[in-house]
């Protein structure tokens, strides 16, 4: 740990990471003892600090590396000029030695590879900073794959891991950095790496994203052989599809890239609407395209350790702000964002939707081909986080994956218009939320809720009840003085004695099993009461 550290200390010195801190932002004591340390002997160098920053997570391994992927998508966060050269960052890491990749094999199915395996190739097929994997042949003839998790991994990441966090508690004394909340980012990147050290979770993503996609011209998920599957260890059926970013293969084939790129949007709405659980690690390395069907182009998706899913509230937040924007209707978003409380609630609209216009106009004001949603949306939780909006991880790696989507179906097919291809998801979505369907599925969810506090119903409704009396005597009160209002008043009554039946009604009828097993178990004088009380708050 002191080595690991030391050694990190000393990329920081070498690649001079302290001029990426604004000093005169300091708090003094930090300033000063930054201006008085040795480090600034240290030549800078010609390199921008993005190269700079590059530079050293390259140098200090590939959980590092990781990371700096992971930020170069955080677009809302970072610089841009910083975001782009962290785009460029590679995991290089060598493979692992075959006979470690055997061992592990072993280890974990508690047999040799001799009984589990046919065939199993020595050589990787491919290996990056988690895992490797082997190509293999099962007893029954079936080509698989088999992913293996690099034997010293963890050790190396919970090392990593802690001097990431020490490294973001100090960042985060520094006024201008708490702005880019890095103990949060630490956090959220913890989860996810850690996530993909697991791969009975990616099996279980695999598995979940194949049954939902059963049978769909769509996508192609590769069946898990659960038999064979261990937390260090997956074996999956092996696919012969053409990478996605193979352009000439595609081409040869005569592939329809205009409804191959069509169907990569539809497949990404349909996972986040109809699904609720969408693949988060969409680039090009794990797409493929299913050969042979060039006029009926079908997806292959790999690599499932990452998936998202968004809560009813978020989902309900994407779809309407989206169409708010397809409207161009900057007000609405705004609204919207007030009414649920996403901003706070003194938040003025007109000030916000500015704001919002400022940040869109220019993207919404491009031919509908160059329109990006990703780009929109990032726009909108810039602008949101200006105005106090915490954005959901979520949310992010949704954003993330549009932008993937986006990059990818433009390059399938330039002139791909993604509203024209959404758009009808959206409607169709918001459509059977506010509809009946929507509404049954509300009473389905919240079914559980409403059974546990029926028999506080009567008191409740009682409790309403006697408010609304108290606000229309208020309001009589200030009637007479205005003569004119009677007969309004008048009209209100009658609507109020009607709205006070039908919550009596609906409590009773909600209320019914529990009052009546409490009836049957009453002796005749507290029956009677009840029901006496009950009429005189009908009548009241
Ligand atoms: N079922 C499969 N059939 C054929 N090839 C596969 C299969 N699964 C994985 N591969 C090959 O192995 C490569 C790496 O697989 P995968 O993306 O699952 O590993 P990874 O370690 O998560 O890599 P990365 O971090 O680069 O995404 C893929 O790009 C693909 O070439």
């Amino acid at each position: 740990m002191l080595l690991r550290l030391l050694r990190i200390i000393w990329v920081i010195t070498r690649f001079r990471l302290d001029t990426l801190i604004p000093l005169e932002r300091l708090p003094w004591v930090l300033r000063t003892l930054l201006r008085l340390s040795p480090l600034r002997l240290v030549p800078i160098g010609e390199r921008s600090r993005g190269a700079r920053l590059r530079l050293a997570l390259e140098s200090l391994g590939p959980i590092f590396v990781k990371f700096g992927q992971m930020l170069s998508t955080r677009r809302d966060l970072l610089p841009e000029d910083i975001a782009d050269e962290l785009k460029r960052l590679q995991d290089q890491v060598p493979p692992f030695p075959s006979d470690q990749a055997l061992a592990v094999v072993e280890d974990e199915l508690g047999m040799t590879v001799a009984l589990a395996f046919a065939r199993f190739d020595a050589d990787p097929m491919a290996s990056a900073s988690i895992a490797q994997v082997h190509g293999a042949r099962l007893h029954t003839g079936e080509e698989v794959v088999v992913k293996i998790i690099r034997p010293t991994i963890e050790r190396i990441m919970r090392q990593d891991m802690a001097l990431m966090y020490r490294f973001a508690q100090f960042l985060a004394l520094v006024p201008e950095a708490r702005r880019l909340r890095p103990v949060e980012v630490v956090r959220d990147y913890e989860s996810t790496l850690f996530d993909e050290l697991d791969l009975h979770k990616e099996a279980a993503n695999t598995s979940q994203l194949k049954r939902n996609f059963k049978n769909s011209p769509l996508l192609y998920v590769p069946a898990i052989h659960w038999e064979l599957t261990r937390q260090r260890v997956m074996v999956q059926e092996r696919i012969y599809g053409i990478p996605v970013a193979d352009m000439a293969a595609l081409e040869a084939q005569e592939t329809d890239l205009k409804k191959l790129a069509e169907r990569g949007v539809e497949l990404f709405f349909t996972q986040v609407f109809r699904d609720n659980f969408f693949h988060a690690d969409m680039h090009p390395g794990n797409i493929f395209v299913t050969r042979g069907k060039p006029h009926d182009p079908q997806y292959i998706a790999i690599d499932c350790g990452i998936v998202g899913s968004l809560t009813r509230e978020d989902q309900d937040y994407l779809a309407r702000n989206l169409l708010a924007f397809f409207h161009q209707d900057y007000y609405e978003v705004a609204a919207l964002h007030i009414e649920s409380g996403w901003v706070g609630e003194n938040t003025r609209a007109n000030e916000f939707a500015a704001a919002i216009r400022t940040v869109c106009e220019p993207i919404l004001e491009k031919p509908l081909k160059d329109i990006s949603f990703g780009q929109v949306l990032l726009g909108l939780f810039q602008t949101a986080r200006r105005f106090d909006m915490e954005v959901q991880p979520q949310l992010v790696l949704l954003q993330k994956t549009l932008l993937n989507i986006e990059g990818l179906g433009r390059q399938l097919y330039p002139d791909l218009d993604l509203w024209t291809t959404a758009k009808p998801f959206l409607e169709q979505w918001m459509k059977e939320r506010a509809g009946a369907l929507g509404f049954w599925e509300s009473l389905k969810r919240q079914a559980p809720e409403l059974t546990r506090r029926m028999p506080e119903l009567p008191v409740l409704a009682h409790q309403a009840l006697s408010q609304m009396d108290q606000e229309k005597r208020q309001r009589r009160h200030q009637g007479e003085a205005l003569g004119g209002i009677r007969r309004q008043l008048a009209l209100e009554g009658r609507r109020g004695r009607r709205l006070r039946l039908g919550l009596l009604l609906l409590a009773l009828a909600l209320a019914w099993q529990p009052l009546a097993q409490w009836a049957a178990g009453q002796p005749w004088p507290a029956l009677a009461a009840a029901i006496i009380g009950l009429a005189l708050l009908a009548w009241h």
